[in-house]
Order: C-alpha cells, then structure tokens, then sequence
C-alpha cells in the first residue's frame, strides 16, 4: 500500500480507477446496426477532450463524435469553418484516450478536404491514424442548389473513402461548414418540394456510395422519417424527429455549459453553466475568507524533530 501510493503513476491510475467501464471494448460498425435492426435508438452526442468523452462513456453512449463544433462550442471561434486539421487532431487525440464502450467518430474539418481527392483522402487517412479507437470519418455533403445538376464534390470523396475502405457517415440538410453558401444556420428541406426530394437524393446517393450511416441536420420530420423509412442504414438525426435511427446532440448544449438559449433543435438537461460559476465563487469566497485551505483537511505535515533540527540549523547559519 505505502510503495503504490508513493509511484506518482499508480496514485494517478487509482484517481481514475472509479471509471468502472476502464476495460469495456469499443462497439463496432456491426453493433451499431444490431441495434439499427433491433429498432433501439442508437445515443450519439459530441465530446471534444479526455474528460468529457469519459463522461460520454460512462453514461453508456454508443457513439461520441469529434464534432468541428469543437471549434465555437470549445475554442470560442465564431464558425466551424475556423478551425485546421492540427488543432483539430489534437482533440481526436485527447477523446481517444478515454476508455469505454463507443464508437469514436470524427468531422472532417473545412479546408481539409475540398481542393482534391488525395488530399481528403491524406486528411481521412491522418484522422483514423489520430488512434486505432477512431472507427470513422463524417463529411458534410451538399444538396445541388439553384438548377445546378453538377453532383456534389463531398459524394464523389465519400465515393472513394468508402472505396479504401475507410467508413464514413455522410452528414445532410444543414452543414454548418457551407453557411454562408446556404444563408445562415436554417432548416433545410422546408420551403420547396424540390429541395426535399435534393436531400432524399443525396440520402439514397451516400448510402450507394457505400457509407454506413446518413446523419440528418434540421430538416423537417416528416422528411426525415420518409429517409429513414427508404433507407437499409442507420439515419442519425440532430433536428430531423424522431422517426429517424438514433440522435446526436452537442454535449455542451445538453450539459448547458453556456449561459442563454441553445439552438432549437438542442435541449438543455441541466445547467452545468450555473453550476460552475457557483462552485468556482464558493471556491474564491473561501480563499478569501481564509476558511479554504484547511491545514488538517488539505495541508501536509512535518515531523517535529525535523521541524526543530530545520529551526536549530537556520539558528546555526545566522551565528
Ligand atoms: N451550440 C451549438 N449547438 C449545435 O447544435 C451546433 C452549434 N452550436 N454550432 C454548429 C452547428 C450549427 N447548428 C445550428 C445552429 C443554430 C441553429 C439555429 O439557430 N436554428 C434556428 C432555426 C432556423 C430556422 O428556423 O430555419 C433556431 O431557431 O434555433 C441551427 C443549427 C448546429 N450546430
Ligand atoms: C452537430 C453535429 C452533427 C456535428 O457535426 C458537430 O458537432 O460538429
Ligand atoms: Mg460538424
């Protein structure tokens, strides 16, 4: 007991050890549709560190995505579109060190993969290698708008991510990465039958392209639910109802860790953002009233015949 408590490392390992999932083995492709099959709701929700993927864990998820959310949902950027491939890998790096039971799942972030095949094919390659724990890629793919018949780029990328066997969800309806190209965060699918049949289309496309799942950003239910019920792969839906094969949220949303409204399609669970600043006030009102720390409780004590002989030999230096 005396020699595990001094290693510095096992004392660590003992903080950690009341994760009780520390040995469980990631689910796999085929878990996921196990579950598909079985009609049981498939829990996806974002995390973007060590911390809260553990948490994501331990409450039994069955997918976490490193979402590019990561970028105004963690890092204070104003779009997703601001984050590099760097600063991104190092999140993937940080979630994958958890240890649990989900399928870790990754964002392709914007400005990695658009000027050319190879190079979305390099940046998928550099994310599954982040960790043998990253089980797939997401790429945002868009609907042809206007009367533009021209496929979409991110398809024929999906097209041949598939191809090397690397498996990739692909995400419809609204992709943050092309807000300015779609006027803003707004439903998509809604305003014109023609739009809806272009997400349907593009629904079907992904899934011939071989990915394994279709995420759906807000589009209305009723849309989605007509996609889910014609594909044979999972439809994950975040503002898409409730019909679709299983839901993602952004975790900081559903914790609240900001203060005000989170989107619409997003609900809040608790309020984790008030809560923090209270413990954090507690924590600064005890230092200043001196009541934290508590010698007894926090400090460290010194044996009294080597306080006196640390007494006895400064008196000998000052002679
Ligand atoms: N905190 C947070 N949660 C998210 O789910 C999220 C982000 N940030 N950032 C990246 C993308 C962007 N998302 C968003 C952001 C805003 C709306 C939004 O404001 N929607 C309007 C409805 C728009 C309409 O009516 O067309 C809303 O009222 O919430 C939607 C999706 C989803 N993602
Ligand atoms: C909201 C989900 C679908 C996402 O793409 C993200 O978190 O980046
Ligand atoms: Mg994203």
């Amino acid at each position: 007991m005396h020699r595990i408590a001094r290693n510095p490392l096992r004392l660590l390992q003992r903080c950690y050890s009341s994760y009780p999932i520390g040995n469980t083995q990631p689910k796999t492709i085929s878990d996921l549709y196990a579950k598909y099959m079985a009609k049981e709701p498939i829990t996806m929700i974002t995390a973007y560190d060590f911390i809260t993927a553990s948490w994501a864990q331990e409450a039994n998820c069955d997918v976490i995505l490193v979402g590019d959310s990561l970028a105004m949902c963690a890092l204070g950027y104003e779009s997703t579109t601001e984050i590099g491939l760097d600063e991104f890998r190092y999140h993937v790096q940080a979630v994958c060190r958890s240890r649990g039971p989900a399928f870790v799942m990754v964002d392709m972030p914007f400005g990695t993969f658009e000027s050319s095949i190879e190079k979305g094919v390099e940046t998928a390659i550099s994310l599954m290698k982040c960790s043998p724990r990253v089980g797939g890629v997401k790429i945002e793919v868009g609907t042809p708008q206007g009367d533009s018949c021209e496929q979409d780029y991110s398809l024929k990328l999906a097209t041949e991510l598939c191809s090397r066997g690397i498996p990739v969800m692909g995400h419809i309806g609204l992709t943050p990465q092309r807000m300015h190209a779609l006027s803003g965060f707004k439903v998509q699918g809604s305003k014109s039958a023609k739009d809806a049949v272009g997400i349907y289309r593009t629904a079907q496309n992904l899934q011939d392209a071989g990915c394994f799942s279709v995420l759906l950003e807000c589009v209305p239910h009723k849309v989605s639910n007509f996609i889910a019920e014609k594909l044979h792969i999972p439809t994950i839906g975040i503002g898409a109802g409730a019909g679709v094969s299983g839901q993602v949220l952004v975790q900081s949303d559903v914790l609240g860790m900001m203060p005000g409204k989170v989107p619409k399609l997003a609900q809040k669970f608790g309020d984790l953002h008030a809560q923090s600043v209270g413990m954090i006030q507690q924590y600064t009102n005890d230092v200043t009233a001196q009541s934290f720390p508590n010698n007894d409780k926090n400090g460290f004590k010194i044996k009294e015949d080597i306080w006196y002989e640390f007494l006895e030999r400064l008196a000998q230096e000052a002679k």
